[in-house]
């Protein structure tokens, strides 16, 4: 336990993040804005939804985050205290992650899905939760890639590693310039990436040219030994005429 937090601390120093203080290494459950546990799940846990109405968030704890990905979350929960990081709520429709000022230009549809949020089963699919750091322009995804994202036997699959890393990004963009879409995302693949292994993408904006935001990413393991890949990406600020024609276009 000692030796990976020892690794865990060493791979956020590397990224220029404070490293793992010791008394956070005997730490097992999540601590934070978690709700309260339902029975069955570890103490500190998410419950799964809401009993009051308002939607899930799932970029909380849930019993198939490995301790690589409690430490690490607990570690970064540790930095929000200051204000500096911000862990960002995740939900499964993307209206939830809209202003409301914003969403009376969109139509409500109940029957779509965020592409990360669309394998129900918890630990099957995209385990992940984003951190902001907006004076860095920097935004941290701690990853579990689960069984259902398969590509070759036993590693992810390219697509569900580009979709992390495209969403990891493209939260960074809208950060910095609102309404975005990628128009380039170029990504090398550099080790696979073990299914149940937590990895970190940690993402940039790296130049703002008048309506083009350009970033970059690093997917590494927990340890900082591994690269996983490398990525840079462009994305455009959504001209306001071409939206409002793109979002008639498809209603
Ligand atoms: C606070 C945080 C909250 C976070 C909350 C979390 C929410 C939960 C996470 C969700 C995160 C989802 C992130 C997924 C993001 C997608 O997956 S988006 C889906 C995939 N992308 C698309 O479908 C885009 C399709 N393409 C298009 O619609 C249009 O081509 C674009 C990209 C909007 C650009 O069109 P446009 O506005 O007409 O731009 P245009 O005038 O042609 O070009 C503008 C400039 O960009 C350049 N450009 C355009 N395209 C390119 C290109 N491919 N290469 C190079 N240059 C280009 C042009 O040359 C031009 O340059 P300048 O002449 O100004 O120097």
């Amino acid at each position: 336990m000692w030796r990976r937090c020892g690794a865990l601390g060493r791979a956020l120093a590397l990224r220029g993040l404070p490293g793992l203080a010791p008394g956070a290494a005997g730490r097992r459950t999540a601590s934070g804005p978690s709700p309260p546990a339902r029975p069955g799940l570890p103490c500190g846990t998410a419950a799964a939804g809401s009993q009051l109405g308002q939607s899930k968030d799932y970029a909380l704890p849930n019993a198939s985050w490995s301790q690589d990905m409690l430490d690490l979350y607990n570690r970064f929960l540790d930095m929000t205290k200051d204000g500096l990081w911000k862990r960002i709520p995740s939900y499964n429709n993307i209206l939830d992650h809209i202003p409301e000022s914003m969403k009376l230009t969109y139509e409500k549809r109940k029957d779509t899905r965020l592409f990360l949020r669309s394998i129900d089963a918890e630990g099957a699919g995209f385990e992940y939760v984003m951190f902001l750091n907006t004076s860095e322009k920097r935004v941290v995804c701690l990853f579990q890639p689960g069984s259902y994202l398969e590509g070759h036997p036993g590693f992810a699959h390219g697509g569900s590693i580009a979709t992390i890393i495209d969403s990891t990004i493209g939260s960074c963009a809208i950060s910095v310039a609102g309404k975005v879409m990628t128009a380039n995302l170029s990504i090398d693949y550099v080790n696979p990436v073990p299914l149940g292994s937590v990895v970190l993408v940690d993402s940039k904006a790296d130049k703002v040219e008048g309506r083009k935001v350009f970033l970059s990413c690093k997917m590494q393991s927990v340890d900082g030994n591994t690269l996983h890949a490398e990525a840079t990406a462009l994305f455009i600020q959504l001209d306001a005429t071409k939206a409002q024609k793109q979002q008639a276009s498809c209603q």
